[in-house]
């Protein structure tokens, strides 16, 4: 969906973005994640058409975005920044309602829209006709997912979205928004310095050092099979934790031993989208504390009880396997 072609971009002598290339299919959730300067926004804002390419071309379902007008493109991409870029004379209503207003929607379809959004962002209706300065950062911030969610583009881009915000809101705006349909059914592509982020958020990372691309992979092919020594040092302090984190019980299925569990078990989460990670905490829980957790695959149906040591031994098994 969208294509990156060996593209350069240079602030006078300084080369931003060096050579890049880079596929993300529709649907794709792709963080670029990188050290400071490594050119993260620069490329972001060039798929936006913010930023010209000094040379190479990006192109959105095989037409350049030079070739497209600027309507068509806010149609097709939402865009959501870091800090609090709404428009401060401009009520909550007149925020979200932006595109929608622009692209000339009905009244009653934006009204409409504008408020279901509000409500899956936990915004209360009697915030539409608030400024964004009687706003605080956390609220102003679902404000602005709104905003870019409104006229329903097929491509999300997010600078460092959630950055700004503490860390209680931080986790808990990430989890509701990881939650929305709007978010799992759009291509996304997310700047982020934050690795567990990255982690949580990316089906695939897009790691950049110094304006290169240095691996475009899932977590896990970046964790197991570093591109090189900078992609290894990246990653490494966190390594356990990410690990643990990126890794889901889906993952592990095949290496858990059949000891068939016929009872419904308590571990209620589907396995596909529980983490090994998740898992671990679930036998630290007092409340469920026993020997063994009940999972079941949902799509064979089938049932395991699987113990502590058990998750480890799989866990170790596909370690041992991926770094064949
Ligand atoms: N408008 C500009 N004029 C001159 N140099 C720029 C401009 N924008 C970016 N740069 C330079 O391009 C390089 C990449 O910057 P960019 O902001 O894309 O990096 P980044 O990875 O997003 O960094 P950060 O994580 O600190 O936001 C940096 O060396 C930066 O100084």
């Amino acid at each position: 969906m969208i294509h990156v072609g060996r593209v350069y971009k240079s602030f006078g002598s300084n080369t931003a973005i060096d050579n890049v290339s880079l596929d993300i299919a529709v649907g794709e959730h792709v963080v670029l994640l990188g050290p400071s300067g490594s050119g993260k926004t620069t490329l972001l804002r060039m798929i936006n058409g913010l930023i010209t390419p000094s040379s190479g071309s990006i192109r959105i379902n095989d037409v350049d975005i030079r070739e497209r007008p600027q309507n068509e493109l806010r149609r097709q991409i939402g865009y959501v920044l870091q800090r609090n870029s709404l428009f401060p004379h401009y009520t909550v209503e007149e925020n979200i309602g932006v595109v929608p207003n622009l692209l000339k929607w009905d009244k009653r379809m934006t009204g409409k829209k504008i408020r279901e959004l509000m409500k899956k962002l936990h915004l209360p209706e009697t915030y539409l006709s608030r400024m964004p300065d009687e706003l605080s950062g956390g609220e102003a911030q679902r404000v602005n997912i709104a905003r870019a969610l409104a006229a329903d583009p097929p491509i999300l881009l997010m600078d460092e979205p959630f950055s700004a915000l503490d860390t209680l809101t931080r986790k808990s705006i990430r989890e509701e928004f990881m939650q929305l349909d709007e978010f799992r059914r759009k291509t996304v592509v997310m700047v982020t310095h934050d690795i567990q982020e990255a982690f949580e958020l990316g089906d695939t990372i897009a790691l950049l050092h110094q304006g290169k691309l240095v691996q475009h992979g899932k977590p896990l092919e970046l964790l197991y099979n570093p591109a090189d020594d900078f992609v290894k040092g990246f990653l490494s302090n966190d390594y356990l934790k990410l690990s643990l984190g990126a890794t889901s019980i889906a993952d592990l299925w095949n290496y858990l031993p059949v000891e068939n569990c016929d009872e419904e078990g308590f571990f209620a989460e589907p396995v596909g989208d529980t983490t090994l990670w998740k898992a671990m905490e679930s036998f630290q829980d007092k409340n469920r504390a026993g020997q063994f957790i009940a999972m079941r695959d949902e799509h064979s149906g089938e049932w395991k009880r699987v113990t502590w040591s058990n998750l480890m031994h799989a866990y170790r098994l596909l370690q041992n396997n991926n770094r064949r």
